[in-house]
């Protein structure tokens, strides 16, 4: 799919509402710039008629013009980079409100990178094309076309000869180097990525590195990347970089005096100084449209990846913010498949009430995406989830978030204490009431430790302790003991139950083993479906 165009910006419903807002200042920013743009060849016309009549007023006139147009350019940085922040930090909230409420399959489709990219460098780019926008209108339109009206009422249409230089630098700029960029981009984009691979394989395997030296692995994977990075990249300097460097010197200073020369050598000396400043005036701005095509392509593509991104279809919610009690959960003729695989088939279950119950299941069986069902992150494609006799996806954000905890497997913790992470979930807690959640979790720590150093079984049992803290009443966990010894995964199932009895919750853990799945109040087995007829 090619990239979407700058028309796309006022028109595309995904990206144009956040960029609206800001458009009066982008105007008043493309008018600022004009202006000072405007004001510069007025002083630049002061000079050119100081030639003809030496006067300190035409000395005074261009030196006020020279401050009119600092102020302008001033005010038009400032009002379009006040209208770009106000854009891209509406963009940034939509895609992050977007991001986290995109079904689990479709989240677990971007790599962390991509990620990373979609919320941080792609809207700096698209908004470095926005704030840069106002400018290159008033270069590239507004003073060429002033300029060039100044020449042909000064010189006559034979002036238009000045355009020469412009045209070719446009074309070189415009078809020989995309040319050659296209040709050696991608070669340079694939050693790019794989210097960040090694970089990323490096940083992960970073005590592998310090032991088997630079010969091994990710290090020499990066030496070896890089190598051809810098090489590819001296190439491609040599190639487009010095004829670009020529093409400068050749049509800025030479040609176009060459040419002013030629088209007013007749005309007074005056004449002649204004035909040469007000045609490197045209020809000086589209020298620079190499740098002007480069970030308006690159903020193209990240908004082609943007509206991409934004195209995907959040988990369903609704309005519905009064659950009936008791807050029962069901699941009622589950239909899923992901990538064409039917992984969840016509499944039917009332979870047990006041109660803690185990879903076992060999190994691809749809646990996981059977709790991810259940907490309403993964949408079904026929049948429904039924939380209070409501189909969850009826029920609003706030609500659903209010009934339902979910821990996923493994630890992601806050860069933060123990005491602030569990305090993110129930900020009111006492030290005491934190320190019971923790004991329940079967995790004996400070709470004014760091989380992040935490090893990722403890990790885990930060989340847990949320259970114990929570008001939700159904909880999911997935595989809550994997990381516990026989005797602690035996107490915390314990202290599970005790929570599901004594505060009427509905506990639903997934677990691989089957003698801690025995010692829960229920369970429920799913069964790996395997298409018995491509079996031999
Ligand atoms: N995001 C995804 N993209 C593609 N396939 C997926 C995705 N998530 C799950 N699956 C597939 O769905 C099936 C069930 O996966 P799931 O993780 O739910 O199984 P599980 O029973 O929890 O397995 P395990 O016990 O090994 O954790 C698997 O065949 C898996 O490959």
């Amino acid at each position: 799919m090619s990239d979407p165009s700058l028309r796309d910006l006022m028109t595309n419903p995904l990206i144009a509402p956040s960029l609206k807002p800001a458009l009066p200042k982008l105007f008043a920013g493309t008018l600022s710039s004009s202006l000072s743009g405007l004001s510069m060849l007025g002083a630049l016309w002061c000079l050119v008629r100081l030639i003809g009549d030496i006067s300190s007023d035409w000395v005074i006139a261009a030196v006020v013009l020279w401050i009119t147009a600092a102020l302008f350019a001033a005010a038009a940085s400032w009002l379009a980079h006040d209208a770009e922040a106000a854009f891209s930090g509406r963009l940034r909230r939509k895609v992050a409100n977007h991001l986290i409420r995109l079904p689990a399959t479709a989240l677990s489709k971007q790599s962390d990178q991509s990620l990373r990219n979609l919320v941080s460098s792609d809207i700096e780019k698209l908004h470095h094309m926005v704030a840069h926008l106002p400018s290159e209108v008033a270069n590239f339109a507004i003073l060429p076309l002033a300029s060039i009206t100044l020449l042909m009422s000064m010189v006559g249409p034979v002036a238009l000869w000045v355009l020469l230089p412009g045209i070719i630098a446009s074309l070189y700029y415009l078809v020989v180097v995309p040319h050659v960029s296209a040709r050696d981009g991608a070669a340079r984009m694939q050693v790019m990525g794989e210097v960040i691979s090694a970089v990323d394989d490096y940083a992960r395997g970073i005590r592998v590195n310090r032991i088997y030296g630079r010969q091994s692995g990710a290090l020499a994977a990066y030496h070896d990347s890089t190598k051809r990075f810098t090489d590819n990249m001296v190439m491609w300097v040599s190639k487009v970089a010095t004829l670009a460097g020529m093409a400068v010197a050749l049509l800025q200073a030479v040609t176009t005096f060459a040419i002013a020369y030629l088209v007013s050598y007749d005309h007074d000396a005056m004449t002649f100084a204004a035909t040469l400043f007000f045609s490197l005036a045209i020809v000086t701005p589209v020298l620079r449209l190499g740098h002007g095509l480069d970030y308006v392509s690159t903020g193209r593509a990240s908004m082609g990846r943007l509206i991409a991104l934004l195209q995907n279809p959040t988990v369903p919610t609704g309005h519905i913010t009064q659950l009936n009690s008791p807050t029962t959960l069901e699941i009622r003729d589950a239909e899923l498949s992901i990538d064409d695989i039917q992984v969840i088939n016509g499944l039917n279950h009332t979870f047990k009430a006041d109660a803690l119950t185990a879903i076992t299941g060999p190994s691809g069986a749809g646990k996981t995406t059977l709790l991810l069902i259940l907490s309403g992150l993964e949408p079904l494609q026929a049948g429904s989830i039924q939380l209070a006799q409501v189909n969850i996806s009826e029920l609003d954000e706030q609500t659903r978030h209010q009934a339902l905890l979910s821990i996923p497997q493994g630890g992601d913790v806050l860069p933060a204490t123990v005491k602030e992470n569990l305090r993110l979930s129930s900020p009111n807690a006492t030290d005491e009431e934190l320190t019971s959640a923790l004991h329940k979790a079967q995790l004996t720590v400070e709470l004014d430790s760091n989380a992040q150093t935490l090893s990722g079984g403890e990790q885990q049992r930060v989340g847990i302790a949320r259970v114990f803290l929570s008001s939700a009443p159904i909880i999911l966990l997935d595989e809550p003991t994997a990381a516990l010894d026989k005797i602690k995964a035996t107490k915390l199932i314990e202290e599970l139950k005790h929570l599901a009895r004594n505060q009427h919750k509905t506990i639903i853990i997934v677990t691989h083993d089957k003698t801690l799945a025995a010692i829960t109040d229920a369970q429920f087995e799913l069964e790996r479906k395997i298409d018995t007829e491509n079996l031999s």
